[in-house]
């Protein structure tokens, strides 16, 4: 299958006053269309600086970083915006959402500035919300406003969805049907997912597991024989 993302030698530098800390340390690996990636690694281990390269939140100390044929380590602010905008789906660990927007609004509100956005209540139904779409953030359990922070992160109709530690604030059973979701929404929608977490029983989900360790790629598995988050436990 066709590449969808390359890292090639990606290195972060962040120099606190005396000390220089490599958070990233040559990194390399690539992605293919449709992949559903764990990448798992300890506390400090670099996921999250992984993560906000590739998301065109962050840019690295140097190396270059391929989405979809382009470079977008070449990208100036403007065009980084727009790739933000248009190509990448976030989720958070603390869902972020804005709480005077009700769970419809919050989706709209996400959608409204992308060309090729998806309609916001149809999406909020397939993530089994379509009671809930007046409802506020403040409203609705942790395990539903991650629903909601999905379906808006899905509804701007991303080339990737970029989660990290998407089920870190919720309870185990919770943790695990939003697991499921992001599961079947890459089965169903053939959308690339990048998943950051330190819990390493989840990684038999993934077609791809990129363990990182101290900035540096620890091992790249795939998976043969990929599992289904109901079959997992930990
Ligand atoms: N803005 C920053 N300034 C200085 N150091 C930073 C900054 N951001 C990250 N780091 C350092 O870079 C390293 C990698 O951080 P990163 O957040 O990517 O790790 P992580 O694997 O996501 O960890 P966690 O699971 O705890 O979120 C850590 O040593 C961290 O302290």
């Amino acid at each position: 299958m066709k590449n969808l993302i390359e890292f090639k030698e990606v290195a972060k530098d962040y120099q606190i006053g005396e000390v220089q800390i490599k958070a990233l340390d040559g990194v390399d690996f690539s992605i293919s269309e449709g992949e559903f990636v764990v990448i798992l690694g300890a506390s400090g281990a670099g996921k999250s600086t992984i993560l906000n390269i590739l998301g065109g939140m962050d840019t690295p100390t140097s190396g270059q970083v391929f989405v979809d044929g382009q470079e977008i380590t070449k990208f100036n602010e403007k065009k980084l915006t727009e790739y933000r905008g248009e190509k990448v789906g976030f989720v958070f660990q603390f869902y972020n959402l804005i709480p005077n927007l009700n769970a419809l609004e919050n989706v709209e509100f996400a959608t409204e500035v992308c060309k090729n956005h998806l309609d916001a209540k149809d999406i909020l139904d397939k993530v089994g919300l379509t009671n809930r779409i007046q409802n506020f953030p403040s409203q609705l359990s942790g395990g539903e406003q991650q629903r909601v922070a999905i379906a808006r992160a899905v509804a701007k109709n991303p080339l990737l969805l970029l989660c990290d530690e998407p089920t870190g604030a919720l309870d185990y059973v919770t943790g695990k049907s939003v697991l499921k979701l992001l599961q079947d929404l890459n089965k169903e929608t053939k959308k690339c997912v990048v998943l950051v977490t330190h819990n390493s029983a989840i990684a038999p989900m993934a077609d791809k597991v990129i363990k990182v360790k101290s900035g540096k790629i620890e091992s790249i598995t795939i998976n043969a024989d990929k599992q289904s988050v109901e079959g997992i436990e930990w």
